[in-house]
């Protein structure tokens, strides 16, 4: 049964966050491992270019190639580990405090094709995040006796819509007299089991608008929210648990048209997801909430929402972890590199598309909203394998083919991290 999503408690200002809670953030890299397409590649074939560093390692030791970035990082789960490992060492651990009213919000980020889709959702032998969380929660309601809705929406093009809903209506959100964000209209679905979780979740995923891309042949164009809302003996705590559309380099897609479309906001709105966190974390006195549709969604659970002594915020992420959590960055002498080989005006590109779109009206246009959705996964694990570029992953080593600022490096390794913001209780 839907029903329409109440009124939020008041949200605190950036001042009170500050002074109840100290934000740190935790950054945690997941590796994939080299999927059969890039093994076969005909090409240089995939180039292993991270390395982990214990503690005490001296980075700048580490000089096989001419260019060394280094990152700390707070835990690192290599091609071998599980997502089962994942949710229990990073996770599961944040569940208690939603039972108890706390917010908490975990992210996968990471460039196209690098896998966050297949982490946060798994495969029927290998169940991901997402339902390794609400399985935990499920049994945690039995003994509690507490109850469970979820939410499920998309961010597409900086607009909403509700994946619960059989045509994913668009949500408005909106901001009340007390200035706190309201999605009006939004979908909330009580869960009792996991077999009508995993129904329901399913039907919202084929929702979800993806498509075929240069680097991944089921790649999401949208962030998928899914919000569990537990309401435990009069308190109300929520796990959104995030599927980010992958940030991606168009001079390798070659992206045209929509798709370019599409990528320029995504990458938009990772951008000011990242200033988001970088504002939180390094006290600043202004928060940008208001950048994206994104950030002005998760406010209540990116800082904005704290309840008093005890909240946790988890933000899966890696080139966040590059701006907000790099402590060593490490340049070999030789490293002065010239930036990228191929120069592609892409917001000429943009703006050229537009133009003629606006003219012939060749885009296909639905309820309002382009329509690009060209194919759509089976089940939760029905994703086909990627075609994204065969590079590897916190020595970042640069052999050459990913050159610049550490941020593109990290955009090329398929990689994903963490950051959890736990409190000083
Ligand atoms: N740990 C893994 N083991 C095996 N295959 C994986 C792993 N991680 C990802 N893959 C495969 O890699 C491909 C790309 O993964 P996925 O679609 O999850 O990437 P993504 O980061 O969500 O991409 P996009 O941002 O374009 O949506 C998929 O075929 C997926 O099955």
């Amino acid at each position: 049964m839907a029903t329409p999503t109440p009124t939020p408690r008041s949200l605190p200002t950036s001042k009170q966050i500050r002074s109840n809670s100290t934000s740190h953030v935790r950054v945690v890299v997941r590796v994939r491992p080299f999927l059969p397409s890039e093994l076969e590649s005909k090409d240089k074939g995939p180039v292993p270019c991270i390395s982990v560093l214990n503690a005490d390692s001296d980075p700048g030791r580490e000089k096989k190639s001419p260019r060394n970035e280094c990152y700390k990082l707070d835990s690192f789960f290599s091609q071998e580990n599980g997502l089962d490992s994942i949710f229990h060492g990073e996770v599961s651990n944040l569940i208690s405090g939603v039972f108890k009213g706390s917010n908490a919000t975990v992210f996968a980020y990471g460039a196209t094709g690098s896998g966050k889709t297949y982490t946060m959702q798994g495969t029927d032998r290998q169940p991901g995040l997402i339902p390794l969380s609400m399985s935990r929660i499920l049994s945690s309601c039995e003994s509690s006796g507490s109850s469970i809705e979820i939410a499920y929406y998309e961010v597409y093009l900086d607009r909403c819509y509700d994946l619960l809903e059989p045509k994913a209506k668009e949500v408005m959100v909106l901001e009340d007299k007390d200035g706190q964000v309201q999605m009006k209209g939004l979908s909330r679905v009580t869960v009792r089991s996991m077999p009508e979780f995993s129904q329901i979740f399913a039907s919202g995923v084929q929702r979800r608008k993806i498509a075929h891309t240069g680097l991944n042949d089921v790649s999401s164009r949208s962030h998928g929210v899914l919000s569990i809302i537990v309401s435990s003996g009069g308190a109300v705590g929520k796990l959104n648990l995030i599927d980010l559309a992958g940030n991606e380099d168009n001079r390798r897609t070659g992206n045209e048209g929509i798709r370019l479309l599409e990528s320029a906001k995504i990458n938009q709105s990772l951008f000011a997801l990242s200033n988001v966190i970088y504002a939180l974390n390094n006290n600043e006195p202004r928060i940008p909430y208001r950048e994206s549709k994104l950030t002005r969604i998760l406010q209540d659970s990116l800082g904005g929402r704290a309840n008093p002594m005890s909240y946790h915020e988890a933000v899966h992420t890696v080139s966040l972890a590059a701006r907000s959590r790099h402590i060593a960055n490490y340049v070999g002498p030789d490293a002065k590199q010239e930036t990228p080989r191929v120069k592609v005006d892409m917001e000429a590109k943009l703006r050229a598309w537009l133009e003629s779109k606006s003219k012939s009206k060749s885009v296909q246009v639905k309820n309002g909203h382009f329509s690009p959705i060209s194919g759509r996964t089976a089940s939760l694990s029905a994703k086909k394998p990627g075609s994204a570029r065969p590079t590897s992953r916190v020595m970042i080593k640069d052999h050459g083919f990913a050159k610049g600022s550490g941020y593109r490096l990290l955009q090329a390794a398929d990689t994903h991290a963490w950051y959890c913001f736990f409190p000083r209780l």
